[in-house]
Parts: C-alpha cells; sequence; structure tokens
C-alpha cells in the first residue's frame, strides 16, 4: 500500500532553512524505507549535502548509495536532480520510489510526449510535487533544459545534483561515457547548488578526475572500504577439468535453487551454456543483445521474479539490475578488468547474505581477450583524439585481473589492493579459496603452469579462428559497447563513441561483410604475427592453425 510522505521537515514559516537533525533524517528513513537506521556513511554525506556542501562518495556495490539523495528529497522542499547513465536504471528506481509513495519522474524520449508535458508543467509551478526527478547527462547538456534548471534554482527549488555513477566521467574509468563530460559546465552554471558524486568503483586516480571534473568546492570525500565480507571469491581452472559446462552445472545443482548470473563474453556461449543447463534440470535462459527487446525483457521479467533462476548472460546485463538475493555470479568467461570483475561480481549478495564470486579461468580466454584488447589499444594509440574521446583503460589492467587467476595469495586482498586499499592480513577470514585451501590452490597453480607450456608448445589454435567469427558476427558487441541494448535515442548514452565502440569500428572495417575468408586469414595471420612476434611457432603450428579456420 502507498504511503503519504513524512510531511517536509526543513522550511520555517520565512522560507528560512532549519537544521534537520539526525533522528528527523531516521524517521524519514524509516517511514519511507522501512530500514531501522543508516548504513556507513549514508548519515554523514545526507548531512553534508542539507548543509549545501558538494560530496564525493564512494560506496561498494549495494552499499545504499541511493539513499544519500532520496533522503535529502524527502527532507526539503524542492527537486533533487539525479544524473544516471541509463534510462532502464532511471525507470526501475522512479518505479521502486512511486510504489513507495515518493514523487518521483525520470525525463526521456521512451516518454510519450504528453507525459513529458506533463512532467514540465509540474516543474514550472510554485511549488512542484516532483521530488526527485531522473534525467540522462544529454539532457542536462541542451540549452533547453539547462535553462529549466535555472529557473527552477532560481525560485530557490533545487536542492541537489547527484551525479550516480560518477565514474563515468572520467576517461581513467572502466565505464567512460563521454556524454559524462558534458557535466563539468554544471558546477558554474548552477553556483550554489550542492553537487552529490556517486560512485562503487573508482581508483584513486578516477575519484581525482571525478572530483575536478566535476569541479566540486571543498567537498566532503567519503570512502567506504571495497570489501565485501559477504562475497567468497574463488576460481577454477578450465584447463585442468575435463568439462567446464558439466562443471558449473554441478556447482549450481548442489547450490540448490538459488539465483544466479553466469557471465561469458560471446553470446554464442551464452545460448551454447544456457541450452546446457537448462538441459540438465537447472531453471536458466540466454540474455545478450543478439535477442530481441520483447524476449530480452520477457528473460529480465521472469528473473526477476524467481520464475528463472538462473540468467547465462554477456555484459548486456549489467547496471540497474536490481534482485538483492543473487547468490552466485559467475564469470564463464576472464573479464576485461578489474573494475569490470568487482562491479559484475558485486551483484552478488547485495542483501548482504552469503554469496559466491566464480570464475572459470581459461588460457584460450585470457589469449583472446589479450588479442581484443591489443586491438583497441593500437586503434588508440593511432587516434588523434586520444585526449578526451577514449577510454584511457589498457591491457595492462587486464594483467590485474590475470594476475588474480594466475597468482597465488588472497583473491580478495588483490581485489582490494587493486583499488588501491591496505589490506591487512586477517581480513578475509578464509572467504576466498586462497585463503581457505592454500594448498589445493598451489596445486592448480602448479598444474596450470605445466598445462601452460604445454599448450604454448602446442599453439593457441582456437583464439583467432573464435576472434574471426566474433567480429564478423558482432558475438562481441556487448564487449565493445556495454548498453547496445539501450533505445539508441540522443538522450540515450548508447550510441556513446566508447573505446571499445571505436575499436569495433575497426574490427568491423577490417572484417566487413566484402573481405573474402583469404583476406581474413591473411589479416589474422598478419595480426597474429605481430602478437606473437617474440614467440616460435615451427610450420606443423601455422598448419595446424589454418586447419582450424577451415573447421
Ligand atoms: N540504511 C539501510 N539499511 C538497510 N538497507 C539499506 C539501507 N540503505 C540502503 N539499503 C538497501 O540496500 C540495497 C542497495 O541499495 P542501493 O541500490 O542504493 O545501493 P547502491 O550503492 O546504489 O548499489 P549499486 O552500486 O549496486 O547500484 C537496497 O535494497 C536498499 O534498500
Amino acid at each position: 500500500m502507498k504511503k503519504s510522505p513524512l510531511p517536509v521537515q526543513n522550511l520555517g514559516a520565512k522560507g528560512k532553512q532549519r537544521k534537520c537533525g539526525r533522528e528527523a533524517l531516521v524517521k524519514l528513513l524509516r517511514w519511507n524505507f522501512g530500514h531501522p537506521d543508516f548504513r556507513g556513511n549514508q548519515l554523514e554525506a545526507i548531512e553534508a549535502i542539507l548543509s549545501g556542501r558538494d560530496c564525493f562518495c564512494l560506496m561498494p556495490t549495494g552499499g545504499g548509495k541511493s539513499m544519500c539523495y532520496q533522503i535529502p528529497a524527502l527532507a526539503k522542499t524542492g527537486i533533487v536532480l539525479v544524473i544516471s547513465p541509463l534510462i532502464a536504471l532511471m525507470e526501475n528506481q522512479v518505479m521502486a520510489l512511486k510504489e513507495k509513495g515518493i514523487a518521483a519522474e525520470f525525463l526521456s524520449s521512451t516518454q510519450t510526449s504528453q507525459l513529458r508535458n506533463k512532467i514540465h508543467e509540474d516543474l514550472d509551478r510554485g511549488q512542484p510535487s516532483i521530488r526527485l526527478l531522473y534525467v540522462t547527462p544529454e539532457l542536462i547538456a541542451t540549452s533547453g533544459f539547462m535553462s529549466k534548471l535555472k529557473k527552477i534554482h532560481g525560485r530557490g527549488l533545487l536542492n541537489l545534483i547527484a551525479v550516480d555513477e560518477a565514474h563515468c566521467i572520467s576517461s581513467w574509468g572502466h565505464d567512460f561515457r563521454p556524454s559524462y563530460r558534458k557535466l563539468s559546465s554544471l558546477r558554474n552554471q548552477l553556483q550554489d547548488v550542492p553537487i552529490l558524486a556517486l560512485t562503487a568503483t573508482a581508483i584513486p586516480k578516477v575519484q581525482k578526475d571525478v572530483i575536478d571534473s566535476l569541479n566540486l568546492q571543498n567537498p566532503l570525500v567519503l570512502k567506504s572500504s571495497f570489501n565485501r565480507p559477504n562475497i567468497y571469491y574463488e576460481v577454477r581452472y578450465k584447463d585442468l577439468m575435463d568439462d567446464a559446462y558439466a562443471d558449473l552445472c554441478d556447482v549450481l545443482k548442489s547450490a540448490g535453487d538459488v539465483c544466479a548470473i553466469v557471465y561469458c563474453l560471446e553470446r554464442t556461449t551464452c545460448d551454447d551454456l544456457s541450452t546446457h543447463l537448462s538441459k540438465n534440470g537447472i531453471s536458466c535462459a540466454a540474455y545478450h543483445a543478439g535477442l530481441n527487446n520483447k524476449l530480452r525483457s520477457s528473460v529480465l521479467d521472469d528473473w526477476i521474479c524467481s520464475k528463472i533462476q538462473v540468467v547465462v548472460a554477456t555484459v548486456a546485463f549489467g547496471m540497474g539490475i536490481d534482485r538483492k538475493d543473487v547468490r552466485i555470479v559467475c564469470h564463464f568467461n576472464i573479464p576485461k578488468s578489474m573494475e569490470a570483475f568487482y562491479q559484475e561480481s558485486g551483484r552478488a549478495g547485495r542483501d548482504q547474505l552469503p554469496s559466491r564470486s566464480l570464475l572459470y579461468y581459461g588460457v584460450d580466454d585470457r589469449k583472446r581477450m589479450e588479442f581484443i584488447l591489443s586491438i583497441a589499444e593500437s586503434k588508440k594509440l593511432q587516434s588523434s583524439d586520444s585526449q578526451h574521446g577514449l577510454s584511457k583503460k589498457s591491457t595492462s589492467d587486464f594483467n590485474l585481473m590475470v594476475e588474480y587467476c594466475e597468482g597465488s595469495g588472497c583473491r580478495r586482498k588483490k581485489i582490494l589492493e587493486s583499488f588501491g586499499e591496505e589490506v591487512s592480513a586477517s581480513l578475509c577470514k578464509k572467504s576466498c579459496d586462497a585463503c581457505k585451501h592454500p594448498n589445493l590452490v598451489a596445486k592448480y597453480l602448479v598444474e596450470l603452469t605445466t598445462a601452460i607450456a604445454v599448450r604454448q608448445r602446442n599453439g593457441f589454435s582456437k583464439i583467432l579462428s573464435s576472434s574471426t567469427d566474433a567480429f564478423e558476427n558482432e558475438n562481441f558487441s556487448e564487449f565493445w559497447n556495454r548498453n547496445d541494448e539501450a533505445s539508441g535515442s540522443e538522450e540515450d548514452i548508447s550510441d556513446s563513441e566508447d573505446g571499445f565502440e571505436v575499436a569495433k569500428g575497426i574490427s568491423r572495417s577490417k572484417f566487413s561483410k566484402k573481405t573474402g575468408i583469404n583476406e581474413k586469414i591473411e589479416l589474422l595471420q598478419r595480426a597474429e604475427e605481430n602478437y606473437y612476434r617474440n614467440k616460435a611457432h615451427d610450420k606443423q603450428v601455422s598448419a595446424h592453425i589454418l586447419q582450424s579456420y577451415e573447421q
């Protein structure tokens, strides 16, 4: 049942602001959201914002960042503007808030003009009923919307600008969106409105970049640990097992009928693996950008309402997925960076209950990812726009991921150290395989070294043939551009021209539909020669590679 919101707390008779004390804020939290108390740095962030101060807030996935702007929206008359990278994300949040009786809206080109006009009319009123307004960065950049914001601000009604997923502004971050760059002008245009930057994934370089780019003034910087104590981290080695599909099937079956996400690099793997799991009695479906919108949303709906328990997906299944009881997040292929891994594995256990991150590591997968990243890298070097247009992520970021899988020692420590955190030896408490079963993991790593040596002698035959397919049939589309399921409107970040999108362009042009098979083989051989230029390939290996193209 919808509740009516608690009366606004802060305005005295003459519009003078009264301090909204801790007790009143806790009351708002309990009444509107049913949580007994604030968590982590939530209260500090809220108090800073309500005092008019800029704030940079780093909280782990599932930490409760949205409360940091939702409570201020309820504590003051006026509007909180929330800038969010995805329409789906905005839709989810607005729906959840409306269910709680909180007046929230989003503006996007996916709405009817009638609905948009209604929202604009409300914003023009002396006392708008909307408390939270969600928009994309593209809308902010339009002069029409900016002048509307200025008018609202001029009437003293713009209380806060919250920039969600703020790391998207930094070209050092893993999710760089060129459209976020446009937010740099906010501080000048709307001078005394506090800005709150929120992110779950910011290495120190990105944190500084976010603060500088948004031009935050003397911000309160709140950082929580990235540690997710309720997630158990584990790596399994594909090269040491007969059948990774069967292994995953056993894992899911022995976990019971739990909710899980399995991430794969390629769409075909999603389809194959999902079919295999289904045949073995696991309630699951594939999800990737190759499926039509209707099918994708029905998979999503079925998963959200527990009709199916396991989704086998590419990274298109990403931001904005709000199911809290995900017990297992499995990476069936190695992710491209520690940041991506942290973000994706962090979708497990958002209810804080014990959960699992399971990564299947394979040497073929590693080589394939290195090959893909090397193409993106070489394009970046060629680009004259390398300062602003492209992500600055590089293959070196991937090495951290390889070290996570191939190196010895605590997995949790490796994750946290990659984000610049100092980690005490006792932090993990045996909640990763390397700490819980050190001898077994050490044995696996020795066996893996042997397996790699054997594979190097025999050549990594499958890698390039798979890459040909991928470039040709867009099997990797989501890898290059994580959000290609979005609507493609001018307000949508989905047509962002980030580094991978540009690299996709080269790959496509390299292997356009007109490219004949011989040319493809030649191009791939040349790429392969470059790639393995320090490695000796005897005739037998070359023949083996050619043979694999023909299959
Ligand atoms: N003070 C609190 N007490 C208990 N639960 C809370 C509290 N604050 C937030 N939550 C709950 O925690 C969950 C995660 O919150 P939220 O979606 O805001 O996290 P987030 O930091 O934005 O996560 P992500 O980065 O994964 O999107 C939600 O179910 C929310 O209701």
